[in-house]
């Protein structure tokens, strides 16, 4: 390549063409010795000035030389950088660059010159959309970027086109000018947008979460809670925090021996069901799992609480109302005694019962005398007070629970005496009778007696597997058939059945 000529080149050159001269008169003084001629003298001037010249111009050669030489190192070794690499001079123009700074902005690849103003290349770049961020307010932005470079701040994070993000590391050298770093973070950036949308979601999940939620230190210290969690126990967030979980869980927990804190390492698992208290003192039924959250930089714990107190007041709920159910579905609606439902179940219970056990089995059919004429004395609804009155008085003669007593149809009773002989069954119709006798309970229209009277078939037999239990009630059935005949007021006992 030709180079034009510099200021040095151009007194130099004379002297070079000269030199050959020169060096013959320094010859010709030489050999005429010291006290030489004065035109040798001039001669020999001439030669040393011109000797210098050209040591002087291969001095600056090889200056310029290594000068090009140390460029071109430097502009290797910042194109072998990974990251965009860029010199600007105190009056902040470009000095250098590497390549990478090309292809970071390749829509500036025509402007990217030595000697390029910061500012020319910004505006460029702001024209052409470069920096997105800057859409709509470039001047702005512009201004405060012009700013940035003269302060020394913390590195500038930076999108460009195709959503890549720099980091630009930007420094001040001795002599003023600037050295710009730009480093490609795209993925990091992305990275944390990725983690940062998902820590939204997951924030968002647990604030409407209808389940308490609770993070926990190692130590069982609160860390968060969302606000299902503040709901449950009637405190706010700020109350929490920093306070232990036995605040929250400590008495409805088999906690560790006293004297040692309960740790959330021991609550790992679930779900569990433990009592807790609400502020107001109210009892709470909670369900609760911890799960264990160990990163390479934290060791938390989570907890998840749902509420059962009301799902547990509801079973409650429920099987009273399933009892009251079942207890109405087995209790006469006038009298209160058992229905005829309740008989039929018991009676088949303790037939197979007493066959199984070889015990005996005794049955009362009850009957109420001349009812019919009470009714029409007395009217129905006396007639529905008599037969309550009569359902009491038969129910206080049965001393054991499980013998119920039951109305077997109109003012008919009948009673079930597990394990009980004739003898026995004797024993309670008497009962039966005498308690009826002493409550004389008036009876004007009854053809006999002026009182209400009983009149009671017995029968007390072991259970057999080969006949129905429906044969104790047809003997018990006669047995009061007879009572009947034999002028009421009375017990008859059923004779033994043949064999
Ligand atoms: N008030 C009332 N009466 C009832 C009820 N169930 C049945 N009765 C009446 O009981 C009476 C039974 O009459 P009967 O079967 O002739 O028997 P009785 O009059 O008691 O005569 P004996 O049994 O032979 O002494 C009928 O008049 C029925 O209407 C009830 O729930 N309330």
């Amino acid at each position: 390549m030709k180079r034009p000529a510099t200021p040095a080149s151009r007194w130099t050159a004379p002297l070079i063409a000269l030199a050959p001269l020169s060096q013959g008169a320094l010859l010709v003084a030489l050999a005429g010795g010291w006290k030489a001629p004065v035109p040798a003298l001039a001669a020999l001037s001439l030669a040393a000035t011109s000797l210098a010249a050209v040591l002087a111009l291969r001095a600056l050669r090889s200056a310029r030389q290594q000068a090009a030489e140390a460029r071109r190192t430097l502009e290797e070794a910042i194109d072998a950088l990974p990251a965009s690499v860029e010199i600007f001079d105190r009056h902040d123009r470009l000095v250098a660059y590497n390549q990478r700074l090309v292809e970071i902005y390749p829509h500036m690849r025509p402007l990217f010159e030595r000697g390029a103003s910061f500012e020319e290349l910004a505006r460029a770049s702001l024209a052409r959309g470069g920096i997105p961020d800057a859409v709509g307010r470039e001047e702005e932005w512009l201004l405060e970027r012009l700013a940035s470079r003269k302060t020394e701040r913390e590195p500038l994070l930076q999108r460009v086109h195709d959503e890549r993000w720099l980091r630009i590391f930007e420094r001040r050298t001795p002599s003023g000018g600037i050295v710009g770093v730009r480093l490609d973070v795209s993925d990091l950036v992305h990275e944390q947008q990725r983690l940062a949308a998902s820590q939204a979601h997951l924030q968002a999940l647990i604030r409407v979460a209808q389940n308490g939620v609770l993070t926990l230190d190692r130590s069982g210290h609160v860390l968060e809670l969302n606000p299902a969690c503040e709901q449950l126990f009637g405190f706010v967030a700020d109350e929490l925090r920093g306070s232990h979980i036995e605040l929250l869980f400590g008495a409805g927990l088999n906690g560790p021996a006293s004297g040692e804190r309960l740790l959330p390492a021991a609550l790992v698992g679930g779900p569990r069901e433990l009592t807790a208290r609400h502020r107001d003192g109210r009892e709470l039924t909670l369900q609760l799992s911890v799960a264990e959250v160990r990163t390479e930089t934290t060791d938390r714990f989570v907890a998840i609480i749902t509420d059962l107190t009301e799902r547990k007041l509801q079973e409650v709920r429920l099987r009273e109302a399933n009892a009251l159910l079942a207890r109405q579905s087995t209790t006469d609606g006038l009298t209160g005694v058992g229905n005829r439902r309740l008989f039929d179940q018991t009676l088949l219970q303790e037939w197979q019962r007493s066959a199984r056990a070889g015990s005996s089995l005794a049955l009362l059919l009850v009957d109420i005398d001349h009812f019919k004429q009470y009714n029409d004395h007395y009217g129905h609804v006396a007639g529905d007070d008599c037969l309550r009155r009569v359902a009491s008085l038969l129910r206080s003669c049965v001393g054991r629970s499980g013998e119920p007593v039951c109305r077997y149809g109109g003012e008919e009773f009948a009673i079930l005496l597990v394990d009980t002989d004739l003898a026995g069954a004797q024993v309670v119709a008497q009962r039966c009778l005498d308690s009826m006798r002493l409550a004389a309970i008036e009876h004007a229209g009854a053809p006999t007696r002026p009182t209400v009277s009983l009149s009671i078939g017995v029968v007390a037999r072991c259970g057999d597997a080969q006949q129905p239990a429906q044969s104790l009630i047809e003997q018990a059935d006669a047995a009061l058939y007879q009572a009947k005949q034999q002028g009421r007021a009375r017990m008859v006992c059923a004779a033994p059945r043949a064999a």
